[in-house]
């Protein structure tokens, strides 16, 4: 059933029964099932044809998704049924816009990402989220021996950070004990978490009709989502309109360091600041948490790397100020190695505009959906080399010697997890040295070690989950001539 219909060397093609059979079989597997086609396929591309599905374009050659994301980029749009699947959830948002929206939304925030204040409101945040509940968190756990779900506090972590980046607004998602009940606050984390789970399961849908008839039937899965995209509206509303109102008794400044009381100083109507905001916490929520689980399973079962992450913040002073984070060379390079495995946005798709051809051969029709795979270029031989499933950073430190960022040593389009091109992530500085800063401070003091050997499992939601968390035991670090276990400021 499977047939190179391109004798010129280009990518095999997956027709309709045989490959139905085949994705049955690997519905549990997709990833890796899509990564084995990938690796056995001429040019690293396959067409795959799913009986009642849209025909799909899968790549993992870096020059095609250099084709896709930059040099033909205005033929790669997000289009209608990627924006239809998120447009309950994100509206008009950055994450959802294509064309002028998305270009007016898109030169906003970048100015955004690059002012000073937002990064200093980043490290005033991340110091005070980190010692006043992550790191307290750890210390019980240490103490009372219990084991610690590291994604679940991960996540809570990032929920904090984020809204208060974005809304000036804190959650306190991780405050208190865990088994408590949350905060009217945190309502907001759970709504965004039921929100993104269905609109992911609508992406997964075989058949788009399902979701649709259930949406306008208002029942199921279909009502869950109404609710909780109505209770984040409504709440993002309300904080528009008190921050109005403290803006006009002067309480608030206009530099204020969060995003949504710049966006309203700037003049945003309140449907599109709301809008953007929630975009922003889309992105900037699960995905370094999702890094992050897979970085701290990796680096449990890696004693060599970590002791050398150590071993750097010990030159370093164990210092976590700004200049410091940039400095950390070999704690980036196990992030990108971590993240080179397990990208925390495992496959991203476009669709086309109008029929092309990529630079391997594949033809595009209009509307295909063309689809770049992080996941299955992180795993390919002729990108990485043999052994390229096994966990090594010192591929990231090899070339290094030139001061610059160990991220930025390898092609964007070769290691497409912030994507690439100009539609890359705002956020990737911005996620870097928050990952930066979490990983350096739970390690300083902690070692974090798998309250039971697991082979976890990816659930590629919108980010990759960890299905079942990740059970930790904690204990506290004793480090070489270690005089104060705590972290300087
Ligand atoms: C490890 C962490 C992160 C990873 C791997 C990551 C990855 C990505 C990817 C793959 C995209 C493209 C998605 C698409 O177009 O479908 C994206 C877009 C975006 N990311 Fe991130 N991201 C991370 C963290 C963040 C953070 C912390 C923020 C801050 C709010 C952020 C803000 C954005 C924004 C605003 C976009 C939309 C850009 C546009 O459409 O022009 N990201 N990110």
């Amino acid at each position: 059933h499977k047939k190179n219909n391109n004798p010129g060397g280009g990518p095999r093609t997956y027709p309709l029964i045989g490959c139905f059979v085949d994705f049955y079989k690997n519905r549990n597997r997709l990833l890796d099932w899509y990564t084995e086609l990938l690796a056995s396929s001429p040019t690293q591309t396959v067409v795959v044809h799913r009986l009642g599905a849209r025909r799909t374009v899968l790549t993992a050659d870096p020059a095609c998704v250099e084709h896709i994301l930059r040099s033909n980029f205005a033929n790669y749009p997000k289009g209608k049924p990627f924006t239809e699947i998120l447009g309950d959830l994100l509206g008009r948002g950055i994450f959802n816009a294509d064309g002028q929206l998305w270009h007016a939304q898109r030169k906003l925030a970048s100015r955004e990402f690059t002012t000073r204040s937002m990064r200093e409101g980043l490290i005033t945040e991340l110091e005070s989220e980190t010692s006043v509940r992550l790191l307290p968190r750890l210390r019980d756990a240490s103490v009372t021996g219990r084991h610690v779900d590291v994604q679940d506090l991960l996540r809570r972590f990032a929920f904090d950070v984020i809204c208060q980046v974005s809304l000036g607004m804190d959650p306190r998602c991780l405050e208190g004990d865990p088994s408590n009940a949350l905060s009217p606050e945190s309502e907001l984390a759970r709504a965004f978490e039921v929100a993104s789970a269905i609109s992911a399961r609508r992406g997964a849908a075989p058949v788009a009709m399902i979701w649709k008839l259930k949406r306008a039937l208002g029942i199921g899965t279909e009502r869950k989502l109404r609710e909780a995209v109505s209770l984040i509206h409504s709440q993002i509303m309300e904080l528009i309109r008190a921050r109005k109102a403290e803006m006009e008794k002067g309480v608030v400044e206009r530099s204020n360091d969060d995003f949504l009381t710049r966006l309203i100083y700037s003049g945003q109507n309140d449907e599109l600041a709301r809008d953007m905001v929630i975009s922003f916490l889309m992105a900037g929520r699960d995905t370094t948490s999702a890094a992050l689980t897979w970085f701290f399973w990796l680096i449990a079962r890696h004693p060599d790397a970590e002791r050398e992450i150590v071993d750097e913040l010990e030159r370093l002073g164990g210092r976590l100020d700004y200049h410091s984070i940039k400095e950390m060379r070999v704690l980036e390079a196990c992030l990108c190695e971590s993240m080179r495995l397990f990208p925390p946005v495992a496959w991203d798709s476009k669709h086309a505009a109008a029929a092309d051809v990529l630079p391997d051969g594949t033809r595009v029709e209009a509307g295909d959906r063309v689809t770049y795979f992080p996941y299955g270029m992180g795993r390919m031989e002729k990108i990485w080399g043999e052994g390229c499933g096994g966990f090594d950073h010192r591929r990231w430190l090899e070339a290094d010697g030139s001061g610059g960022s160990v991220a930025a040593r390898a092609s964007p389009y070769k290691f497409p997890v912030f994507q690439a091109g100009p539609r890359a992530c705002l956020g990737k500085e911005m996620a870097m040295v928050q990952m930066k800063y979490v990983a350096a401070a739970m390690l300083w003091d902690y070692e974090l070690r798998m309250a039971e050997e697991q082979t976890p499992v990816l659930v590629p939601l919108l980010t990759a989950h960890m299905a079942g968390g990740l059970p930790m035991v904690v204990k506290r670090r004793n480090r070489s001539g270690d005089a104060s276990s705590q972290i300087k400021k």
